[in-house]
């Protein structure tokens, strides 16, 4: 009798790689984010990506970093993690987990613990120490949400975005 496969990959891959690959959808020319909320009995409930609301059209709205705000993308674009929240047509996330490529920003932190998600696990924090990621830790810190950077043990699964 064969034992079971022992090279499959773990649930903390598999979710964050989801969220990899939502992010691939991203039209942002410069950070592409994925998220991927998931229930405690590790059953997807979400995905999303930063990207323009609903009727806004990628090609008519500014993709640029620079300029005044409003005429920059930051007034703008829906962060993976809200879409992720807002995306969800079930009931409640409340003791859910989110998985997302990149650690989240003060104004997702704010919907991350309103909504009642217990636990975060990031992939990338390029902008640690930055003013936006300061207060959201504060806030996820203050609420006891868990914050876990993402072990993936170097396996080639690695999708780069
Ligand atoms: N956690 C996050 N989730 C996100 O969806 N975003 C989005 C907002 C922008 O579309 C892009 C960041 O643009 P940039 O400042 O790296 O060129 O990623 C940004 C962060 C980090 O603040
Ligand atoms: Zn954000």
């Amino acid at each position: 009798m064969s034992g079971k496969r022992t090279d499959y990959i773990s649930w903390d891959e598999y979710f964050m790689g989801i969220a990899q690959l939502s992010a691939m959808r991203s039209k942002d020319p410069n950070t592409q984010v994925g998220a991927c909320i998931v229930s405690q009995e590790n059953k997807i409930l979400s995905m999303g990506y930063n990207g323009f609301p609903k009727g806004c059209d990628d090609d008519e709205y500014p993709w640029n970093r620079e300029g005044d705000l409003c005429d920059s993308k930051y007034a703008y674009v829906t962060h993976s993690e809200l879409n992720a929240i807002l995306n969800y047509r079930g009931g409640s996330l409340e003791g859910t987990k989110l998985y997302v490529t990149l650690f989240p920003c003060n104004e997702c932190a704010k919907a991350i613990i309103q909504v009642g998600i217990a636990e975060l696990v990031y992939a990338d924090d390029k902008y640690n120490g930055t003013p936006a990621n300061l207060a959201s830790r504060r806030m996820l810190t203050s609420a006891g949400v868990k914050m876990t950077p993402y072990r993936s043990n170097g396996r080639i699964l690695e999708l780069k975005v």
